[in-house]
């Protein structure tokens, strides 16, 4: 996250690190994701370009710093990795950047890891009145991964404003785009896969996962996230079936 601060302990209880571990190497956070339910996780499908075997992934969930992270600290092993059927490989840019984790063991829920709502398909229009994007991703466009949970408010911007800002790309209606004209706030290598999450009425919505952009905190280069309305019915068909 670009020009975001510190979090505390237990103030995005549904973030996760989700790490890398091949063999002979140091294992390493590779995206963002969020609880959705006791054994199911949310992030982007373009996560897995590289990596898409389930045994290659460790889910660490309720830290708020990377060094936290060590031989003891406990983890979750990944059973399914259940990419959106449409999702491109290579290609977060065309959309349905998704994907589901089925976690081997369900979590146990506590202050400090618990899920997000998921938006009604009828919310795909609604108003929040704020959004953040949370993550441990770089803190400067050419920087690197962040120790501490970082946050940031970000307001969305409609889609006709955001294809303006990208108009050799197509900004479809799966797509929700945050982002302020001067720049400067935005997310960054690292926070892909993890939470825009936006609060009404004191409920907190997964309302986008972080997907592309053009550079980090460009002005007039907003962030673009995966509009999680749309995908809702899909989800919870999903992770009804297993
Ligand atoms: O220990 C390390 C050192 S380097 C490192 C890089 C990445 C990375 O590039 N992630 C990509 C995505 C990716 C993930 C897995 C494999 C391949 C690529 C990302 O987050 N990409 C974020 C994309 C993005 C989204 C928004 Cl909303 C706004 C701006 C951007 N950025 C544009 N340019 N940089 N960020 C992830 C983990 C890492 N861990």
């Amino acid at each position: 996250i670009v020009g975001g601060t510190d979090s505390s302990i237990g103030e995005w209880p549904w973030q996760v690190s989700l790490h890398i571990k091949r063999t002979g190497r140091v294992q390493k956070h590779a995206c963002g994701g969020s609880i959705i339910a006791n054994k199911w996780i949310v992030t982007a499908a373009h996560c897995f370009d590289v990596f898409s075997k389930p045994e290659n992934w460790l889910v660490y969930a309720g830290i708020l710093m990377q060094s936290e992270i060590n031989a003891f600290a406990p983890y979750h092993k990944v059973k399914k990795i259940i990419l959106h059927p449409s999702y491109t490989k290579h290609d977060a840019e065309m959309g349905y950047d998704v994907a589901l984790f089925e976690l081997e063991t369900p979590m146990n829920y506590t202050d400090r890891q618990l899920p997000i709502c998921l938006p009604a398909k009828a919310d795909a229009n609604k108003i929040y009145s704020s959004c953040w994007v949370t993550g441990w991703g770089y803190t400067e466009e050419s920087g690197y991964i962040s120790n501490i949970l970082q946050k940031a408010e970000i307001p969305r911007i409609s889609n006709k404003e955001c294809q303006s800002n990208y108009n050799e790309r197509r900004i479809s209606d799966l797509m929700t785009c945050a982002g302020y004209k001067a720049g400067g706030v935005d997310s960054c290598k690292g926070d892909s896969g993890g939470p825009f999450a936006c609060k009404s009425e004191d409920v907190w919505y997964l309302v986008g996962i972080t997907s592309w952009g053009e550079g980090c905190a460009r002005q007039e280069q907003p962030g673009v996230y995966t509009k999680v309305s749309e995908f809702t019915d899909w989800i919870l068909q999903t992770i009804q079936q297993c």
